[in-house]
């Protein structure tokens, strides 16, 4: 397989005194959707946080196509290719559909190619194209995810990390996600993916890893996860 496209070594971080991750190792390889799966306040969210610069890792290294990017400031880490959509999914009130997508394309001048990422990002939900002019938080809230996650897109990442895709939505809008990043996928991109529902999380990635009190307790493929009985006994709970 190629080299990792991303990869974490013993990486802790936490909040003040507060230690939420305690050594955690994992690796995503181009091309892969990879999700993160465990209880509430397992640590998955800081994990994004620590990749994306809105934390300092205490110690370890995380490697982003072989350059270590452990500590650097949110802006270097987009710029170095990697996308966060953060749970809650962050939308400017008074700002369009339109402006809030163009923000996730801010650190670019590449003006053509924004114009046909926009376009891309239509045709994977057209119901925003439609919604362009309207204020973006007065979309529903399946709506709102995907203008999160084309804003993402906007910043044409190598890496996309999306933080809870499927929180408080219903299942029909879960699967129409779920297509569209599939379709992503399909086209090329690279996915990490946070995701509370495990079952979803197995259907939409390749590799999983289970976190639990800011550890990796498994990895694994994905449809070997989903078939396992001592995981569904233990996760399909949460
Ligand atoms: N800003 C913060 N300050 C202090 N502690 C925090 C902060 N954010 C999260 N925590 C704590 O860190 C721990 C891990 O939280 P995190 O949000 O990473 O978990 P999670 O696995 O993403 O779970 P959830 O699905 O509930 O978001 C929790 O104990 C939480 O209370």
């Amino acid at each position: 397989m190629a080299d990792p496209m991303l990869s974490l070594e013993g990486v802790t971080a936490g909040y003040g005194q507060i230690q939420v991750l305690w050594g955690m190792d994992l690796v995503v390889h181009p091309g892969e959707v990879v999700a993160l799966v465990g209880s509430n306040g397992a640590g998955k969210s800081t994990l994004l946080r620590t990749i994306s610069g809105l934390l300092r890792p205490n110690a370890g290294t995380i490697s982003f196509e072989g350059a270590e990017i452990g500590g650097a400031k949110p802006d270097a880490v987009l710029k170095a290719g990697i996308a966060h959509v953060p749970e809650g999914r962050r939308l400017f009130r008074g700002l369009t559909v339109r402006d809030n997508l163009m923000l996730g394309a801010y650190l670019r001048a590449d003006r053509e190619a924004i114009a046909r990422d926009l376009e891309t990002v239509f045709d994977l939900f057209p119901i925003l194209r439609e919604r362009q002019r309207q204020d973006a938080t007065t979309l529903s809230g399946g709506e709102q995810q995907m203008c999160a996650v084309g804003r993402g897109i906007m910043s044409r990442p190598r890496l996309l990390m999306i933080d809870e895709l499927s929180l408080g939505l219903s299942p029909r809008m879960v699967e129409h996600l779920g297509e569209a990043l599939a379709a992503l996928n399909k086209a090329g991109q690279t996915i990490l993916l946070v995701e509370q529902d495990v079952m979803t999380a197995f259907d939409l990635s390749h590799r999983a890893y289970i976190i639990e009190n800011g550890r990796v307790a498994r990895g694994g493929a994905s449809a070997e996860l989903a078939r396992d009985p001592t995981v569904s006994e233990a996760y399909l709970s949460i």
